[in-house]
């Protein structure tokens, strides 16, 4: 996963137009000094590829704004109103796709400049050896810039507008871009928050308005070893960006001589996306057809490892319905699209780039619990890559052997083993104490930040170790109880569950739900789970996932 970053001085920002309360939030927060240097620091982890800035400087004068790029190195943040507003760029790249090397930010021609961590998996037609990040700069770079339509077509143009593309983007994405021409800073993130961006809104006493990806830990705010025990620190200086398209216009004619930035949120324009949002279902009590038993069994079929098809499934004898019911097969079909599309896209698997031997070569890893979740992310995985590629499938322990995801997890491979015989799974057992890990807690604490729970700290742990993949393997594959030898995973990928459990109703209140307000009850505290999912998980899982240099990939 990349990871990016601007921080803005210099420019009276006006957020009055926001449709959420984004100041009470961070009223009582200190005003932290965060430099460019502690910006760099922190995104460098998620982008071990390449890390770079650039700098905007916009001088005014008789009501004209003039912009300057520059590289720059130096300490900033303290916004000073009296001078030329100033933006910094950062992004710092982990590169699956393309053939050649990236470095961000992007800047084009026009003097755009792009900083991207994302995916495009669909929506936008990009031929396979491209890299997205250089594809979107060039599709934004064709954008209208007039500044008066912000979505759809331009009248006077006709081009399409940078909401519409953003909007059309299938995948996970968080995005800054400066348009130069309309002086108009681009920011947001997808629909459902798949890639984390946090922001610190200027208020009264603090002018600076900064966005990253993860916040980093300034030296203040160092948590001791006593509260990584004792507590999690309330910190509140920044928060989720919620989903949206941002746009911010600078302009200087009606301010006295200030630079002065108005933020606007726009609607996706994707009706579909739109449509997914809001959670209106087309039917929400099943009928009883739906409800019939019917008896799910999975089929490896032929080794026809890149058709996207299932097949439909006899049922043992006994079982009056003979097949996978239409939605459920339909529903794996699209699993299964959406894993070929996390694995065939990437530069990375073309194993001589990287020089590694194919065989020795593993690019995709699975968290993995050996529960339901993981359990079908590993057998639809297996149906969808190469068979000469090895799969990771990373489980950690606070409980050593007796844990019961250990447990599933030994479980699990031996039914993987059993279905997909001919690939070469490999178990790492990552066990940790969370006694021993009191600088990691630290560590671990400022990532999941602004989610501050102590359950938000222990799946951020977890993940943060899987995604180390610093663990042990069986020393021989074939006999699992015998010795184990060090081995650490640099699978580059790693598929992740997380949202099933918010899509397919797999909590226990999910259960509570359906028993107090049958369907109806059931599919209200789902919309309240899918709509709130950015807040809640998926931008704490990207920063602890990313924080090892590693692309997070969740199928929704
Ligand atoms: N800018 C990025 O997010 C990286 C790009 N998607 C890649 O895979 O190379």
């Amino acid at each position: 996963m990349c990871g990016i970053a601007l921080t803005v001085s210099g420019i009276r920002i006006n957020i009055s137009s926001l449709p959420f309360d984004s100041t009470s939030l961070n009223r009582q927060s200190e005003n932290l000094l965060i430099s460019l240097d502690d910006l760099k620091e922190a995104l460098r982890r998620r982008g071990p590829d390449s890390l770079g800035v650039k700098k905007v400087t916009l001088q005014h004068n008789e009501k004209q704004i003039s912009s300057f790029i520059e590289h720059d190195e130096t300490l900033l943040c303290s916004a000073n109103e009296d001078s030329n507003g100033e933006l910094h760029f950062i992004g710092a790249t982990l590169q699956l796709r393309g053939t050649v090397p990236l470095v961000q930010p992007l800047v084009d021609a026009s003097r755009n400049i792009l900083v991207y961590n994302g995916e495009i998996f669909g929506g936008l037609q990009l031929a396979s050896d491209c890299n997205d990040a250089e594809f979107l700069m060039q599709t934004l770079g064709n954008c209208c810039s007039c500044g008066s339509c912000l979505t759809g077509n331009c009248v006077k143009c006709g081009k399409g507008s940078i909401t519409d593309v953003l909007s059309t983007i299938k995948g996970p994405w968080a995005i800054i871009y400066w348009q130069d021409s309309s002086r108009t800073l681009w920011f947001g993130r997808d629909a459902f928050g798949r890639r984390s961006l946090l922001v610190h809104w200027p208020t009264e006493d603090d002018s600076t308005f900064l966005l990253s990806s993860v916040s980093p830990v300034a030296p203040d705010q160092q948590a001791t070893e006593n509260e990584a025990h004792n507590g999690i620190e309330n910190r509140s200086y920044w928060e989720e960006l919620p989903c949206g398209v941002y746009s911010m216009h600078v302009d200087a004619s009606n301010s006295n001589g200030f630079l002065v930035g108005e933020v606007q949120i726009h609607e996706y324009t994707n009706s579909t996306l739109k449509e997914l949002i809001k959670w209106e279902r087309i039917s929400v009590v099943p009928s009883s057809e739906n409800l019939q038993t019917f008896c799910p069994k999975f089929s490896r079929g032929q080794q026809d490892v890149h058709s996207a098809s299932l097949e439909t499934v006899p049922c043992e004898a006994g079982s009056t319905q003979n097949s996978i019911p239409m939605r459920a097969h339909m529903l794996l079909n699209v699993l299964k699209e959406s894993v070929i599309r996390r694995t065939s896209l990437y530069t990375i698997y073309q194993a001589v780039i990287s020089g590694i031997k194919q065989e020795k070569f593993v690019p995709v890893a699975i968290l993995f619990s050996g529960g339901l979740d993981s359990m079908i992310l590993a057998a639809l995985l297996d149906q969808c890559l190469d068979p000469t590629y090895e799969i990771d499938l990373l489980t950690v322990s606070f409980d050593g052997e007796l844990a019961p995801d250990r447990k599933s997890a030994k479980t699990g491979l031996k039914e993987l083993k059993r279905v997909a015989p001919s690939r070469r799974w490999r178990l790492v057992e990552i066990d940790a104490d969370l006694s021993d890990l009191v600088s990691e807690t630290s560590h671990v604490m400022s990532l999941i930040n602004p989610a501050n729970t102590y359950m938000d700290l222990n799946i951020g742990i977890a993940l943060w170790l899987a995604s180390c993949g610093d663990g042990w393997v069986s020393a021989d594959d074939n006999d699992d109880t015998h010795a184990r030898i060090k081995y650490k995973s640099n699978a580059r990928i790693l598929l992740v569950g997380s949202g099933a459990d918010e899509q397919c109703a797999g909590y226990g209140r999910h259960r509570t739900s359906f028993r107090r307000g049958s369907w109806l009850g059931l599919d209200e505290e789902m919309k309240l789970d899918m709509q709130r999912i950015w807040k809640r998980n998926l931008g704490r899982d990207d920063r602890c996932i990313a924080d090892n240099g590693k692309e997070i990939s969740i199928l929704g």
